[in-house]
């Protein structure tokens, strides 16, 4: 590594905001929605769900299809309005946030949606440094620098950093595209279903990475996910969404304790008892 590859990219760019808790030693949770209510017309999708995302775990995020997974990570994004109840993040609830505010917090998350969403008529490094023209202004030296630490960071070559989204197989894109999540250095990390479309070593890797990036950046993720593989292998804990609520969460091993008719069908149906054996890696987290 350069020296320059320890320079984060908030410590050059971003001045201290009002009220800022240290990294450190910021509160926990590092998320906290209570009592969330959405939904689109006459459909009630969230019905006063509470949720804590904590500072430093992988939190999973599953359920049945269409319950409002993805809604839910829209809405705290603050890309789907709520229509009751709070979401805090960083310890400040999003209601009261000024513009810039809001701004200044965008800077600090993270989004890898499921539609991969790479601009295609842009190189990987294009991509990656999209963001960071975006809010930072930094030099063409320092653009192409930091591109080609994210790039490296993912486990890319150098030379894809020249490549089309066309030129990259499923998992390098998926992996361009978690580089250009990291751009602006986050703290956390929303990832909409990471391993779908891969194969299962494929998406094995994907886990694996996400786990290192994890420890060695101190992030905090929350992933939605169908993947049981994902689940026992990457997550820290799990939470269920059913009929617009969490009906669980709790580590692996809780959830698998679970009496909630979809957790078991979930996770001791067919393929929940095939993925059991291979798990366990971070069952005990
Ligand atoms: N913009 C929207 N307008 C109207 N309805 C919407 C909108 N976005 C989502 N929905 C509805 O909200 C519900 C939850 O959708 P969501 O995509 O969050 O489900 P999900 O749990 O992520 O599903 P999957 O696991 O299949 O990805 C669905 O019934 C969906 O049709």
């Amino acid at each position: 590594m350069t020296t320059l590859s320890a320079i984060p990219i908030h410590a050059a760019q971003q001045a201290p905001v009002h009220g800022e808790t240290a990294r450190a030693g910021a509160p926990e949770p590092i998320i906290r929605v209570r009592d969330l209510v959405v939904g689109f017309g006459s459909k009630i999708v969230m019905k006063g769900l509470n949720l804590d995302i904590r500072r430093g775990e992988i939190l999973g995020f599953v359920g049945p299809s269409g319950q409002g997974k993805s809604v839910l990570t829209r809405t705290i994004l603050g890309l789907v309005p709520k229509r009751a109840g709070t979401i805090e993040v960083f310890g400040e609830d999003v209601d009261g946030l000024t513009v810039a505010r809001r701004r200044q917090i965008e800077q600090r998350w993270g989004v890898l949606f499921q539609q991969g969403a790479l601009f295609s008529a842009l190189t990987v490094k294009q991509n990656i440094q999209m963001p960071m023209r975006e809010h930072l202004n930094l030099s063409e030296r320092l653009l192409d620098e930091f591109a080609r630490l994210k790039i490296e960071m993912v486990g890319l070559k150098p030379d894809a950093a020249d490549k089309l989204p066309s030129e990259l197989s499923g998992g390098m894109i998926k992996r361009a595209a978690l580089a250009r999540s990291l751009a602006l250095d986050p703290e956390i990390l929303f990832l909409d279903e990471p391993t779908s479309g891969l194969d299962p070593i494929g998406a094995g890797e994907f886990d694996d990475l996400v786990a290192t990036l994890k420890q060695t950046l101190g992030l905090t993720v929350f992933m939605v996910t169908h993947d049981l593989d994902s689940l026992y292998t990457a997550c820290d804990r799990i939470a269920a969404l059913g009929d617009g609520q969490i009906i669980a969460q709790g580590t692996i091993a809780e959830m698998l304790e679970s009496d909630h008719p979809w957790l078991r069908s979930y996770f001791h149906g067919k393929r929940g008892r095939a993925v059991v054996p291979q798990g366990g890696r971070h069952a005990q987290a």
